[in-house]
């Protein structure tokens, strides 16, 4: 099992999402970063189950616990590790179903590649549960980045048929981003909230689920970030956000859109004005060759319906090798979208303060 991730920054989670707690470990920040504690709350905050009908209804507070690393407000420089302890676990939904394989789930996986000794309860160390330690990680490279004047915004593009208009990949404002930072469900369209805020509620009084796109941009990042071959940004960030459960693809720029252009259209011609370089579009997302053009980075996360739904389904008692028929009960996301949000944008973060340190050393962070 992998539980760490990154070369100049590294982050290694752990926990489960019905055991004692989850948390991570931060090796590579310099030491004297003042932290700002209530952003990395209100970042917490933005994912937290439990609190809409749009979410699973299992309450978690997601307050953490510092437990190396910080100290008189600031980084040490040596490992820093916090803690989020589960407190709503509600593990007998799990402990009947215990050898009943969840269609969309990686109960069956998990339980192959573990021998049968995975902790089942919650989907454990699978669970969505275990990207609120991301989000904390994330929280601190935002602040890092942000003092640099990078910011990253994310909106929902769609759920499920129900799309809004893309971001303005040109002239996209850090102003729009930090606003939909603070909405609750950050879409740009007004009516396109009520529409998708009906649909993801339609699928759960259809005891199903639906899926959808974030998309995301990061402003004011400097040309030049990224390492080619291996760590271009888009292979850097595409390594860490396809390691958020239930995320299926994600497109740069305008990614598979490209296919249907010639290049005299996919092309972004350059101009220069008040001594900047810049673009008159933006298809490629703001990266060419795996490397940043100053252009706004723009991608677009798709997330797949919440695999646990109250359907009846078929699946397989994995113990008594029969074929089942299974309803699946307990707290789920009727969509993942909503709460995803601040995990895509942590992990962009903590992906792109990785390759800043590559660039430009340890020091670059205060
Ligand atoms: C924030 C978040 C919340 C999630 N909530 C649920 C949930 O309530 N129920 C569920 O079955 N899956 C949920 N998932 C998705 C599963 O964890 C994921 O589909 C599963 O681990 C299998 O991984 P895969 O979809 O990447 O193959 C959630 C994922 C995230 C990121
Ligand atoms: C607890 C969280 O979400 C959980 C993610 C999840 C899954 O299978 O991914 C399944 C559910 O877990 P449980 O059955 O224990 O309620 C969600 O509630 C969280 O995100 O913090």
């Amino acid at each position: 099992m992998s539980g760490i991730w990154g070369n100049n920054i590294k982050v290694s989670i752990f926990g489960e999402s019905h055991g004692k707690g989850i948390g991570i470990v931060i090796d590579g920040l310099v030491g004297g970063i003042t932290l700002e504690l209530d952003y990395i709350k209100r970042e917490l905050q933005r994912r937290v189950p439990g609190k809409n009908r749009l979410s699973t209804s299992r309450k978690e507070k997601d307050t953490f616990h510092i437990l190396s690393g910080y100290f008189n407000n600031k980084t040490t420089g040596t490992p820093l590790c916090a803690v989020i302890y589960n407190t709503d676990q509600r593990s007998k939904d799990y402990e009947k179903a215990k050898f009943m394989m969840r269609p969309g789930h990686a109960d069956y996986t998990g339980y192959m590649k573990y021998f049968g000794a995975n902790d089942y309860r919650g989907g454990g160390h699978f669970s969505g549960r275990i990207t609120a330690p991301i989000v904390f990680a994330g929280a601190i490279a935002k602040q890092i980045l942000e003092k640099k004047n990078i910011v990253i915004g994310s909106h929902i593009k769609s759920i499920g048929y129900i799309e809004e208009d893309g971001f303005d990949a040109v002239n996209i404002k850090e102003e729009l981003l930090k606003k939909l930072t603070h909405k609750e469900f950050p879409v740009m369209d007004d009516e396109k909230e009520c529409r998708m805020k009906e649909l993801i509620l339609k699928a759960k009084s259809e005891l199903d689920s639906i899926g959808g796109i974030i998309e995301t941009a990061v402003v004011n990042l400097p040309v030049g970030i990224g390492s080619p071959f291996f760590d271009s940004i888009e292979s850097k960030l595409s390594h860490i956000l396809f390691s958020i459960p239930a995320v299926k693809g994600i497109e740069f720029g305008e990614g598979f859109g490209m296919t249907k252009m010639k290049g005299s259209q996919a092309n972004d011609e350059y101009f220069i004005k008040e001594d900047k370089i810049k673009t008159y579009t933006n298809h490629n997302g703001g990266i060419l060759g795996g490397i940043s053009n100053g252009m706004p980075i723009i991608f677009r996360t798709a997330f797949k319906p919440t695999p646990s739904i109250g359907k009846i389904q078929r699946s397989i008692d994995i113990e008594k090798k029969e074929n089942i028929k299974m309803k699946i009960e307990g707290r789920h996301d009727p969509c993942i979208v909503p709460r995803a949000i601040p995990v895509v944008e942590a992990a962009t973060a903590i992906g792109l303060l990785d390759l800043l340190i590559e660039k430009d050393g340890i020091g670059w962070m205060i």
